[in-house]
């Protein structure tokens, strides 16, 4: 989870305090400096965690409290609504509508990661149904048509842009009228970075921005300048006008939460965060979902909708289907293994589920399972329809077993070993026998209530396996029964 050390600090704070038997001023005075503390080390304002640390003293009067109300909920509830305040700008972005012709233009400081978030910006669009273009107006940088070009093929998106065309301007103008002849619903420019002492610099973005008068203009920012991040952004807001901030680099940056908030003092809403340098590392920035996150306690929406965007609706039932039927086969674990690599991380994923941070899986362990996810899946390519569609476990012969090895140039030993995982997940994956298949719909409508048996059904079992099956399921909803209530308070299941 993004800000994983800052939210696990707040969360242990938050606990101390439940745990306390009776929550007088003392405990609440503690409570508030740990939080503090945090807030601080992870370079947020001074002015802005004083602001948080009277108003909760405000609202949470404790003398005032008559007996019989709940301290702790009104504590938890104040500091989530503080911290969403702090985060939120108040004032929601344009958002570029599908089918309907759209420029947006990306802007920025040298480096702060614009070529790499204009394709995260394009990919995220294009997996949803658009049809994304890139223009490559940044001259500046020798190479950068190149990266945006070489970004843009991997992920089939068009682009426009040229080697000799040394005007921005041009290419701008020409690359967004190219891809509105061709029906494009999301141009997107990238122009060249630049720091607000190169008035030149900030003319020609500002020409740039007359010439194609984009519809957003999206600022990136780099989460590691931390605070500096409002003067920089209020530089560029003085140029063109901002609509919106994508903060980049929010892995391992400990200047993260200053940048973010920073940044939303200025009144520009942080859209997306860059969370690592691939494709998918890439995150719609919600406040609430956020903050819900941030405190441990899940984001349920957040989770449906990344399910729903790697394992597609229509696939769902029929996936389902054959598992309800108590059928387990190596195709069903090959399609499981495909949808847990699409969905990333494991980590990313369990921290959507409220009360896990994302400290429960190291980067170590999520690599080693990945690879071996990956490796099984390449020897399963070796095999033939009859054996990836059998029941019977006494198909694989041993001559069966060598010719897969050799066919995806592995050892006998890797395929026994993947043949004896797919008997071990046999065994949960039969307890899923009888249960009821979602109609369609019934997946978007998971909220607060939702209960282990709707959760299995929603998580791809490949995933469900990972968090130890059913059983495993059952015992983290049952330690996170206390949580339940505090997630249903925080809102954090209807955003
Ligand atoms: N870890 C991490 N690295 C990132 C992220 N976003 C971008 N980067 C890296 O930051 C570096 C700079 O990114 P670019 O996209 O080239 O930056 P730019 O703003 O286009 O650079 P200029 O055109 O020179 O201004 C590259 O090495 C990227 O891989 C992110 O979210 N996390």
């Amino acid at each position: 989870m993004v800000l994983g050390e800052l939210g696990g600090s707040i969360t242990r704070a938050l606990q101390a305090m439940s745990n306390a038997t009776i929550i007088d001023e003392d405990v609440l005075n503690e409570c508030l400096k740990q939080i503090t503390r945090a807030l601080l080390q992870h370079d947020v304002h001074i002015k802005l965690v004083h602001n948080l640390q009277t108003n909760i003293k405000n609202i949470v009067n404790l003398h005032e409290l008559a007996a019989g109300h709940n301290k702790r909920k009104i504590i938890q509830q104040a500091i989530f609504n503080e911290l969403c305040k702090m985060l939120d700008p108040g004032k929601p972005s344009f958002t570029p509508k599908k089918g309907k012709p759209s420029v947006v233009m990306f802007v920025g400081l040298q480096g702060s990661g614009k070529t790499t978030s204009c394709t995260k910006y394009a990919y995220h669009h294009q997996k949803k149904g658009w049809k994304p273009a890139l223009v490559c107006a940044d001259t500046f940088r020798a190479g950068a048509f190149d990266q945006l070009k070489q970004n843009a093929t991997k992920a089939n998106i068009p682009f426009y842009g040229s080697y000799t065309e040394s005007d921005p301007l041009k290419i701008a103008v020409e690359g967004v009228e190219t891809f509105k002849k061709e029906n494009c619903d999301l141009i997107i420019v990238d122009t060249s970075g630049r720091h607000k002492q190169q008035k030149d610099l900030f003319e020609e973005m500002r020409q740039v921005a007359e010439a194609t008068k984009p519809d957003l203009v999206i600022f990136v920012m780099d989460s590691s300048i931390g605070q500096a991040a409002f003067d920089q952004a209020e530089a560029f807001k003085e140029s063109v006008a901002v609509g919106a901030v994508i903060v980049t680099k929010m892995d391992g940056h400990a200047k993260g939460g200053g940048a973010l908030s920073a940044v939303a003092a200025t009144k520009s809403p942080v859209i997306y965060i860059g969370t690592g340098e691939h494709m998918d590392d890439f995150e719609v920035f919600d406040v609430k979902p956020f903050v819900s996150r941030l405190l441990g306690m899940g984001d349920w929406s957040g989770l449906m909708n990344k399910i729903q965007e790697v394992v597609p609706m229509d696939q769902q039932p029929e996936h389902l289907q054959k598992l309800s039927e108590g059928t387990f086969t190596l195709r069903i674990m090959y399609e499981q293994f495909h949808y847990m690599l699409k969905l990333g991380p494991v980590s990313k994923v369990l921290s959507m589920l409220p009360g896990l941070n994302a400290e429960l899986m190291t980067k170590g362990q999520e690599k080693e399972s990945q690879a071996k996810i990956k490796r099984y899946m390449t020897m399963m390519d070796s095999m033939t329809n009859e054996e990836l569609d059998s029941t019977n476990p006494k198909l694989m012969s041993e001559s069966r077993i060598m010719r897969i090895a050799r066919g995806s140039g592995r050892l006998v030993r890797d395929v026994m070993d993947m043949l004896e995982e797919y008997k071990k997940l046999t065994k949960p994956m039969s307890k899923m026998k009888g249960l009821k298949i979602p109609k369609k719909g019934e997946m978007s409508s998971l909220s607060r209530n939702t209960n282990v048996q709707q959760l299995s059904r929603a998580l791809p079992p490949g995933m469900l396996q990972q968090i130890g099956g059913m059983g495993g399921l059952q015992n983290l909803m049952k330690q996170l029964g206390s949580s339940k209530d505090m997630m249903g308070m925080f809102g954090g299941g209807d955003n």
